[in-house]
């Protein structure tokens, strides 16, 4: 086949054709509302359980008509990364953020997979920089990191030479098996030996978490000696740096933990993005930013080319302030039993929300322009204001340096990755950067950065982009971009969920919340409806609770809520519950096909 002109797009942006849900939908919710006025019309014969009732149909349909508005038009994203390729261009740079919290419960072997895996990625290892945000300040994490960026030097032109799939190890080995008829001795020796190697490694780090102290705490791990978790200063360390700029070799690897103290507020995985936006704005200074969770692993290495092809072909930078891909999990129970694998979410009122402003930031998986995170509107008239002295410094902290480099940044100045040799030299001052009173007087966290006020500080922070005007768009490659390790189920889900459903109610109380955000007409009203529908999540178990109760009720003290089926009106309950299940099954149906 010919190769597309130079021009052609880099994406395309196609509408679904979802007609006969549409429809579905639309005559589910006309029954929904013929329900509610049959409610209405014999309330006064009927005593609390039908006030009850109503109250509880009343949120359900209101809660249908925002699902209905969000699902409305579904849109896709095509992305050709050959295209892109095809036009030779200076690929930009990108800063890829891992964040991890926890050894015990986030074991380093999972964080050093997803490392592996960034690290190998499809792209020039020149132009990539991986910071890593350890909050457990744990002497483990890094010797895991430091081993894990040893084996890196093979690891990564191994996956490059045989154009591998899977980079993350555990999965690649635990996946891929090798059968002689398809591969070369060649492969199969090289093969045998790296998985010999990354068995070496998790060994290490394995025996290394048994012991109490995973080597002795000297030379660079002197910082972690005689240190508490939640009490500590700033630890940075280049693990590696890629002195040369070798396109084709290992991108700097970054440690930091950023200072605890006491009494000092670390906003949670808000706090450790800020630090980390600040850290690399020290030291790489790149316009693109990608942030993933220690617990998911780039699962298709031509993601970051994918992303640029939205990052960069959008006519206009309004429409892609960040691109945003799903969480998909690796190894869900069958058939999901507790709905950990988002489906309906994503597949169904995921690609909605896509057709409208674009996706909300899921807090991993997600390449965000730095200067949107450092605070510009998309037609942005103050920019030579923002960019004085006093404001930089007023809005972005007291450092001189870390000022210069947002300046370039707002600016839209070229940001080369910085050259040979002086990354170590970076890290002394961007300890200043990283300690827990920087951000004090300064806009972090409510103008720029992670947004603070929300234990879901993903979704407060995806809110405050599109309540400036920005849209946001969805890539979704086969094969997935990412892979994420769900909790198993049971009460972990349960945890999960409630800190969620919390997480979401608080951004009501925050300043930022869509309410107040529509007033200054940036947020378009369909995408506050969506917003509407998220932050109530967790409010829509009360209903669903008294409704459930409602039937034991009537069943204890023999009497009912739903009409009568002699009445003339059960055909519309049955028809309803028919239409539902209907719909469930083609949705199911148009998926798998
Ligand atoms: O003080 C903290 C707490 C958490 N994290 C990291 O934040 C990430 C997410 O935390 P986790 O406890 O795994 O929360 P989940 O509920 O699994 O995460 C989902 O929900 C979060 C809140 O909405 C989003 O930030 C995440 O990206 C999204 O995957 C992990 O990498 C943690 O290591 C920190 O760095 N510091
Ligand atoms: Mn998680």
């Amino acid at each position: 086949m010919a190769n597309p002109p130079l021009s052609a797009p880099l994406y395309d942006r196609i509408s679904r054709r979802n007609n006969i849900p549409r429809a579905i939908e639309l005559i589910i919710l006309f029954l929904l509302f013929s329900l509610l006025l049959y409610r209405l019309l014999s309330l006064k014969d009927h005593g609390f359980t039908w006030v009850l009732a109503l109250l509880c149909e009343s949120w359900f349909t209101f809660t249908w008509v925002l699902v209905i508005s969000t699902k409305w038009n579904q849109v896709e994203y095509m992305t050709y990364p050959k295209r892109l390729l095809q036009r030779k261009l200076e690929l930009p740079p990108v800063d890829m953020f891992v964040t991890t919290a926890d050894p015990v419960l986030e074991p380093p072997i999972l964080t050093v997979n997803t490392v592996l895996s960034l690290l190998a990625v499809d792209y020039p290892a020149d132009k990539l920089a991986c910071y890593v945000s350890d909050d457990g300040a744990s002497p483990l994490t890094f010797y895991s990191l430091v081993e894990a960026s040893k084996f890196a030097k093979i690891w990564v032109p191994f996956c490059k030479k045989y154009n591998v799939q899977i980079r993350a190890p555990f999965r690649f080995f635990s996946v891929e098996s090798i059968s002689p008829q398809d591969v070369s001795l060649e492969f199969q020796q090289e093969w045998k030996k790296m998985k010999g190697e990354y068995e070496k490694l998790s060994q290490k780090i394995e025996d290394a978490s048994r012991r109490s102290q995973p080597c002795e705490l000297t030379g660079d791990f002197a910082d972690f000696s005689n240190i508490q978790r939640k009490n500590h200063p700033t630890i940075i360390k280049v693990i590696w740096e890629n002195k040369e700029a070798v396109a084709n070799g290992v991108p700097h690897v970054i440690y930091i933990s950023r200072e605890k103290r006491p009494k000092q507020p670390h906003h949670f995985k808000a706090g450790a993005m800020n630090i980390l936006t600040r850290v690399s704005g020290m030291i790489t200074n790149a316009p693109f930013m990608l942030n993933l969770d220690c617990d998911m692993y780039v699962n298709n290495p031509q993601i970051v080319v994918h992303a640029m092809c939205l990052l960069l072909g959008v006519s206009n930078e309004r429409d892609c302030a960040f691109v945003q891909s799903p969480q998909i999990f690796y190894d869900g129970l069958k058939d999901d039993p507790f709905g950990n694998q988002m489906v309906v979410l994503y597949e169904y009122v995921g690609h909605g929300i896509v057709g409208i402003q674009g996706p909300l930031y899921g807090g991993t998986g997600c390449f965000h322009r730095r200067k949107v995170i450092y605070g510009l509107s998309p037609d942005d008239n103050e920019i030579t204001r923002k960019l004085s002295n006093e404001a930089l410094l007023k809005t972005f902290g007291r450092s001189m340096e870390f000022t210069k480099s947002a300046a370039k940044i707002l600016s839209g100045m070229k940001t080369s990755s910085t050259g040979p040799n002086n990354i170590s030299s970076c890290t002394e001052t961007a300890y200043q950067v990283a300690g827990c009173d920087y951000e004090y007087g300064s806009s972090w966290g409510r103008e720029v950065g992670w947004m603070y006020g929300s234990t879901t500080e993903d979704v407060l922070t995806g809110l405050t982009i599109h309540g400036r005007g920005w849209k946001s768009t969805f890539c979704s490659p086969n094969p997935p971009a990412f892979l994420g390790c769900a909790p198993p189920g049971g009460p972990a889900t349960m945890i999960q969920q409630k800190r969620w459903a919390t997480g979401l109610l608080e951004i009501l109380f925050t300043p930022k919340n869509p309410f107040i955000l529509i007033l200054n007409g940036k947020l378009q009203f369909r995408q506050c409806l969506v917003y509407t529908w998220v932050v109530l999540w967790g409010l829509q178990s009360i209903p669903e609770l008294c409704y459930a109760a409602l039937s034991a009720y009537c069943l204890i003290t023999d009497s009912h809520f739903m009409p009568k089926v002699r009445t003339n009106h059960h055909h519309l309950i049955l028809l309803s519950c028919g239409l539902k299940i209907f719909e469930e099954v083609l949705f199911d149906y148009c998926k798998r096909s």
